[in-house]
């Protein structure tokens, strides 16, 4: 079977550096696959590529077997490669219901509804508390996301995501300065996302790494230096060198 996403050969440099240096990695409907690698390491510069606010010198980027290495960034979310959207995209008056319902409207091309009336289209209203709920947001949905801490406005950017109907998700740091009594929290939200959709997540928090991935991959000056399973990367000699450290020991 063809991967559902897959970068194959890419490469990227900023004048002498190579900052993305001949990267593969291919991707299976429902894979869920975390990207980690020390500071510097390339995994912006990455997803950058990925989601199209990058050009790489060479290589591809294919979803769903259509090679989409130049298409746009806003293109390549309508053929459902996601990127999670960032907190200061948010909108502080907005509730969560309406947040989605804008996304899910603008998805169909009835943004003009949002006004209220999105509330008597009941596909709308099942699609906005299914995704609600899958994120475990649905008894705040109409509440402002000014009053929502910041945890669950970070399942919210997820929410969103969700909302444009992705076959692949790119998932930035989602537990990025979240404190750690809410980080469980976004670890039951990631276990209920759609068995089928494939996640890829770059993160800094190895227990959730550990927890959410079944594969790992470990980017380190630019380069794939492991991809495989979580049980074997904390006892891969390069990955210890490279970025574990004391984690692996
Ligand atoms: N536009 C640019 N011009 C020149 N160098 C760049 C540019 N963008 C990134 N770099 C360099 O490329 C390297 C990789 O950066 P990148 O931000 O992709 O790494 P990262 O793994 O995301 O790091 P971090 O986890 O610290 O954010 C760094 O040395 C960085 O200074």
């Amino acid at each position: 079977m063809s991967k559902i996403f897959e970068v194959s050969n890419l490469k990227k440099s900023f004048g002498g550096l190579t900052v993305t240096d001949n990267v593969s990695i291919g991707l299976d409907k429902g894979d869920r696959v975390a990207l980690i690698g020390p500071n510097g390491a390339g995994k912006t510069t990455f997803v950058n590529l990925v989601t199209g606010h990058l050009r790489p010198d060479s290589g591809g980027v294919f979803l769903d077997d259509e090679n989409i290495t130049s298409v746009n960034a806003i293109s390549r979310v309508r053929k459902g490669l996601v990127r999670s959207f960032q907190i200061t995209r948010l909108f502080r008056d907005m509730t969560p219901e309406e947040h989605i319902a804008l996304a899910l409207l603008q998805v169909e091309g009835k943004a003009r509804y949002i006004f209220g009336n999105y509330r008597r289209m009941s596909h709308i209203m099942d699609e906005i508390y299914e995704i609600l709920s899958t994120l475990g947001l649905q008894t705040l949905a109409r509440i402002k996301v000014a009053n929502l801490a910041y945890g669950q406005q970070r399942l919210l950017e997820i929410a969103l995501a969700l909302a444009l109907r992705p076959k692949v998700l790119l998932l930035d740091e989602p537990a990025a300065g979240v404190p750690q009594s809410e980080t469980g929290r976004i670890e039951d939200a990631l276990a209920r996302l759609p068995e089928d959709l494939s996640v890829l997540m770059i993160e800094h928090d190895m227990d959730l790494v550990f927890r959410f991935a079944s594969r790992v991959i470990v980017l380190a000056a630019g380069a794939v230096i492991f991809d495989g399973s979580p049980k074997d990367v904390v006892n891969n000699a390069r990955v210890r060198i490279a970025y574990l450290g004391s984690y692996a020991q």
